[in-house]
């Protein structure tokens, strides 16, 4: 039998850094400033205080300033909305990214929408995600656009393949089907209500598992030679050791027997998410500093 490939998303994503990192030089050479992205955290979960201070460290090593708000559970709302104003303002923040999940007693919507859209680097402002619905250009959210760099380039064109997204969630499923729509798959979203899913997924010559559970995607559930994009991000005690470690949505293992190419956790979409989040912001600084769209990415 034929073992797929493990897609090197970690690879990647640092050259997609170091092209970031060319074009900040010279946007800081034809302004005489750098690119700024904000990060807002609420509340002290450590998954999320661990990629806020990768994204920081990140942002700075690629030319970019760096601005962390870190804010007790207990904000209230407007409290959130008004930070939110104060950065909207900021000329030298270009991108905003307020980390998800807020706490319950906050409108997500609400502070979502109060971002300007021009500096909505997540992608996840209606009317970013109305253009890309739309097909007009758009800030499109980090996640599923690391994923399409992925594919593409392990597959080239995407046009006439059946993808199966698994995951309907606004920040990954939807738009990562509205992108693979764009290039032309043909294209089914699953979700918790979908029938017989592992016949759904067998039609897939491209799956990309956005659920959040543990190895949930099986082996057998994949169509020979088909490539699998892994999203998840789920920890787990391991079970012979007892250490905590994270696995992905789909079964890496079994899977492997059965793809043409996957990609692991960690090392895969997860590194991705962050290098676009870099070129998102370099892409809305050059569009407001009115210098059109960075060569290149
Ligand atoms: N690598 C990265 O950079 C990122 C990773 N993630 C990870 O990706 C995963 C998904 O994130 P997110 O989209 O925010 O998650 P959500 O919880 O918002 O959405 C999960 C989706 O999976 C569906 N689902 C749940 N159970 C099943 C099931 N048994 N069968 C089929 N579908 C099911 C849900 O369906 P329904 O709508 O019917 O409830 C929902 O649409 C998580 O593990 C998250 O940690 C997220 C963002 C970035
Ligand atoms: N507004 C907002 N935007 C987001 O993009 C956003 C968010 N909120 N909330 C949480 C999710 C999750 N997310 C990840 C980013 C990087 C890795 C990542 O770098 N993962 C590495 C290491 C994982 C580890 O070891 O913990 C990997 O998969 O190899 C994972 C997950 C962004 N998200
Ligand atoms: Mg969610």
């Amino acid at each position: 039998m034929t073992i797929g490939k493990l897609i090197d998303g970690k690879a990647f994503a640092a050259t997609l850094r170091d092209k970031v990192g060319e074009g900040v030089a010279g946007f800081v050479e034809a302004t005489g400033r750098k690119p700024g992205l904000a990060v807002v955290l609420v509340g002290e979960d450590p998954a999320s205080s661990v990629y806020v201070r990768s994204k920081g460290k990140m942002t700075v090593a690629a030319g970019m300033e760096s601005f962390e708000f870190k804010r007790p559970d207990s904000i209230g709302e407007e409290d959130l909305l008004d930070l939110i104003e104060e950065l909207n303002h900021d000329d030298r923040v270009d991108g905003i990214l307020v980390q998800l999940p807020l706490p319950g007693h906050i409108d997500e919507a609400a502070v979502i929408g109060a971002i300007d859209p021009a500096k909505d680097v997540d992608g996840f402002h209606v009317v970013n995600s109305g253009k890309l619905a739309t097909g007009q250009e758009a800030l499109v959210p980090c996640t599923p656009l690391g994923c399409i760099m992925l594919l593409k380039d392990e597959l080239g064109d995407l046009s006439g393949l059946e993808a199966v997204v698994v995951g309907r969630s606004n920040i990954v499923g939807k738009p990562m089907a509205a992108l693979l729509l764009a290039e032309s798959c043909t294209v089914t979203i699953a979700h918790s209500r979908t029938r017989d899913l592992a016949s759904v997924v067998h039609r897939a010559d491209i799956v990309v598992a956005a659920v959040g559970r543990a190895e949930m995607v099986k082996g057998e559930w994949i169509k020979p030679g088909a490539t699998v994009i892994d999203v998840g991000i789920n920890r787990v005690t391991d079970t012979e050791d007892g250490k905590a470690r994270i696995v992905g949505d789909v079964a890496t293992a079994e899977a492997l027997a059965h793809v043409r190419a996957i990609t692991p956790v960690p090392g895969g979409v997860g590194p991705m998410t962050i290098a676009v989040l870099l070129r998102n912001t370099l892409v809305a600084a050059h569009a407001r500093a009115g210098l059109g769209k960075p060569e290149g990415l």
